[in-house]
């Protein structure tokens, strides 16, 4: 089964109005590539980036959304609103919005079913902490974290999402997990999926994050269950993000 790569940056909290519009421009040079690429700006530049963006094969990626629909939730965005400027993916269970913000599991499983009610894709971004790791708990972490989601939307709909693979300890640190590692993980998630839906372990799209860099990417999309790569840092440089891009070939 040939799955075709994703190179996503989630550019966090960075950005304004102006370093935008270079950002943007420098992708915009880019060319063609047989990976999606895909961009995650804040909430309030998505309508910028949507127009800036529309005639490229550029993705568009929220960071974050409410599992309400609408009403009485100050500050939070709905599915429909992403809709609205052209949203395809979104970014769900980062491991910052679990630390920082206090995301159970099944706080992330109810953001899944509503994206994907909406018919939305998540990326549902999963991994370990450096004492998990060193305790050995890495896998069982990754799949509590899916079972969370399996429970709220059936495993059938990982046919409708992308899995991001972030280990913590390799986020902003400028410690990529190998690529051995990466794709020890990557294996263990789809050999667990496997065991309930065959199809799904054969068709979702595994993506790795943290501290990709162009000089590390390509041995990572070498690795048969990396399917492509969620880049932080990285991203905010044009030239690296493309150089990232095209070593997904
Ligand atoms: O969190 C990440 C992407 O979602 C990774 O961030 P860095 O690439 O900056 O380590």
């Amino acid at each position: 089964m040939i799955r075709q790569k994703i190179v996503a940056g989630n550019w966090k909290m960075n950005g304004s109005k102006e370093s935008i519009v270079s950002l943007i421009g420098g992708l915009l040079e880019m060319g063609g590539s047989d990976s999606e690429v895909v961009i995650a700006p804040s909430f309030p530049y998505l309508s910028q980036v949507s127009e800036m963006i529309s005639d490229s094969a550029l993705v568009l990626a929220a960071q974050n959304v409410s599992n309400h629909e609408q009403g009485a939730y100050t500050g939070e965005v709905s599915v429909s609103m992403l809709n609205d400027f052209g949203v395809k993916y979104v970014l769900l269970g980062h491991s910052e919005r679990r630390s920082l913000y206090g995301e159970t599991d099944e706080q992330v499983a109810t953001k899944v079913k509503a994206v994907l009610d909406f018919g939305l894709t998540p990326m549902l971004c999963i991994g370990e902490t450096l004492e998990e790791r060193e305790s050995n708990k890495t896998f069982e972490v990754c799949q509590r974290q899916l079972q969370a989601v399996i429970d709220c939307v059936g495993v059938d709909s990982f046919e409708q999402m992308v899995i991001a693979y972030e280990p913590v300890w390799a986020i902003g640190t400028g410690l990529s997990a190998s690529a051995e590692q990466a794709q020890d993980v990557h294996q263990s998630i789809r050999s667990f999926l496997s065991t309930l839906s065959e199809s799904v372990a054969r068709k979702v799209q595994i993506l790795y994050g943290g501290s990709v860099k162009a000089s590390t990417s390509s041995a990572l999309f070498e690795m048969p269950d990396v399917d492509g790569a969620l880049v932080g840092g990285a991203s905010l440089d044009a030239k690296e993000f493309i150089a990232i891009v095209k070593t997904a070939g």
